[in-house]
């Protein structure tokens, strides 16, 4: 993401513009840093092998190991480290990653997630890369949906069928592929009460307030023609876009 003030659009509904190009990390591409989060949830080998290759680091949150470890028959990938109140992780990865030398670092706090332990070792110039966290279990769903409204740092995340991130108040350019992405995408006003939205290039274009209790926008379509959607918002939203599978 790049963002801009562009005195064009600098009023009150619109005073920066941003442009997504993270559609890179579906392909394994890195133009910027990445720090790339396993979380303890079901690992798509797929998309693994794509964020792990344009991860410039790479943690797993406690049992988020495991999963690593299972999806990685070969054992091929060494994460840079594992951190996390460590009551997850199986006795036999934790041996497996410390006799390779990866650190495995226990915080017991318990006023912090795992997850939030992990962020906090990614360098801040690095964007985030979360595998997993927006299904499973509900209490740490939200919680991660929490991370994204709190941490000002650029988030996506990379979850079964959906690559999802949030977008602040202001014009976003969301650069879209094709190839990867499905045609099913979303915008979710979660964590706010309502949000002034106008999309330019969906099939179902909106300029409309949007709220869970009014107007919603869920299974719209990206246009193939479109190689790029606009939306301009005044409240943070969630935008989510389907994930093809990848070969
Ligand atoms: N069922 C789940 N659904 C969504 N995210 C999950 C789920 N389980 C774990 N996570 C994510 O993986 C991280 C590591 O989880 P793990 O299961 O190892 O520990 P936990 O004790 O469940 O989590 P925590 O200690 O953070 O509360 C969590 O911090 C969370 O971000
Ligand atoms: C109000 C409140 N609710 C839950 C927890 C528990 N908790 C939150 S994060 C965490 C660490 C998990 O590894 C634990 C145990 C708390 N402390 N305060």
């Amino acid at each position: 993401m790049s963002a801009s003030t562009d005195s064009a659009t600098d009023n009150s509904r619109s005073a920066r513009t941003y442009r997504w190009e993270c559609d890179e990390l579906l392909r394994g591409e890195a133009s910027k840093k990445y720090g790339l989060i396993i979380v303890n949830q079901p690992i798509r080998r797929d998309l693994l092998d794509r964020a792990w290759k344009a991860a410039e680091v790479r943690l797993c949150a406690d049992g988020g190991a495991n999963r690593l470890y299972k999806v990685d028959e070969q054992q091929a990938y060494l994460p840079d480290m594992i951190k996390g109140d460590l009551d997850s992780i199986r006795d036999d990865v934790r041996t497996h990653y410390s006799s390779k030398g990866v650190p495995v670092v226990e915080d017991k706090d318990e006023y912090s997630t795992d997850l939030m332990k992990c962020i906090a070792e990614v360098p801040q110039d690095h964007a985030l890369v979360l595998l997993g966290g927006l299904s499973g279990r509900v209490d740490q769903s939200v919680h991660t949906m929490a991370m994204l409204h709190k941490i000002d740092r650029e988030i996506y995340v990379l979850d079964g069928e959906s690559f999802a991130w949030l977008l602040r108040p202001g014009r976003h350019e969301i650069r879209i592929d094709h190839h990867t992405m499905g045609q099913t995408c979303g915008i979710l006003p979660v964590g706010v009460d309502s949000a002034r939205v106008k999309t330019q290039g969906l099939k179902w274009d909106t300029d409309w307030e949007t709220s869970l209790n009014g107007n919603l926008s869920t299974s719209n379509h990206l246009l193939p023609e479109n190689p790029e959607v606009v939306i301009e918002t005044d409240r943070p939203i969630l935008w989510t876009v389907e994930i093809r599978p990848l070969d």
